[in-house]
């Protein structure tokens, strides 16, 4: 039987970080609104930004909120609120920037402080690669990379759409299958409203 439309089966929480440029608040908007904006009409991003975005999986309908960071230091704030009941993490970098794959070192280290949740999902990224005459992160590094660190490794081009809406997908069959990590909508209305976590509907003892 198809989902209705809101009947959500669960809530689920991603998080994007990674350095400036890399593309994040496109890979976001690319996956909401199927739309890449020309370089002069995008913007550094202030804080913290996030969309809502329906995914159906095995007919269950999940709602999606995904949080894009700033990737410069100076226009981070809250840092730990935004790692709060998170249920996956993308870690992003530009296939034609070695810097901010060197980066994502200190992005786990941050990921690793302010998430004590050991279960997220994590998923690493290479963006951009559309300028494959420009890479200078080969894909087996960055695969090697992620093998080593335990997470989910893609690469993609927000500009062609190429493997934007599998990464997401990918990562959310993840989370569904991890067990904990977590809970069905009639599971989160048991919970006493006030002890809720209202921004992630996660069971309150599971945020990061
Ligand atoms: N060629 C190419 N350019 C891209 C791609 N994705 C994003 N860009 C460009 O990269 C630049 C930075 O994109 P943003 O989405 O603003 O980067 P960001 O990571 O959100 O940056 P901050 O908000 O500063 O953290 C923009 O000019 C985008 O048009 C891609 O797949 N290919």
């Amino acid at each position: 039987m198809a989902a209705r439309r809101d009947d959500y089966y669960a809530t689920l929480k991603i998080l994007l970080i990674g350095n400036s440029n890399v593309g994040k608040s496109s890979l976001l908007l690319r996956f909401t609104d199927d739309t890449f904006l020309p370089h002069d009409e995008v913007s550094a991003t202030i804080g913290v930004d996030f969309k809502v975005q329906d995914m159906v999986i095995d007919d269950k309908k999940y709602k999606l909120t995904i949080w894009d960071t700033a990737g410069q230091e100076r226009f981070r704030t809250l840092t730990s609120s935004y790692y709060r009941g998170a249920q996956g993490v993308i870690l992003v970098y530009d296939v034609s920037n070695r810097e901010t794959f060197k980066e994502l070192d200190n992005w786990f280290n941050e990921l690793n402080t302010y998430c004590s949740n050991k279960n997220v999902v994590k998923m690493i990224v290479g963006n951009k690669i559309d300028k494959e005459r420009e890479r200078v992160v080969t894909r087996k590094e960055a695969e090697n990379y992620a093998r080593a660190n335990g997470t989910l490794f893609v690469e993609c081009s927000v500009k062609t759409r190429f493997q934007v809406n599998e990464a997401f997908e990918e990562l959310v069959k993840k989370i569904i299958e991890t067990p904990g990590l977590w809970l069905k909508k009639e599971e989160v209305d048991r919970i006493p409203e006030r002890t809720r976590n209202v921004s992630t509907n996660t069971r309150p003892n599971y945020c990061c």
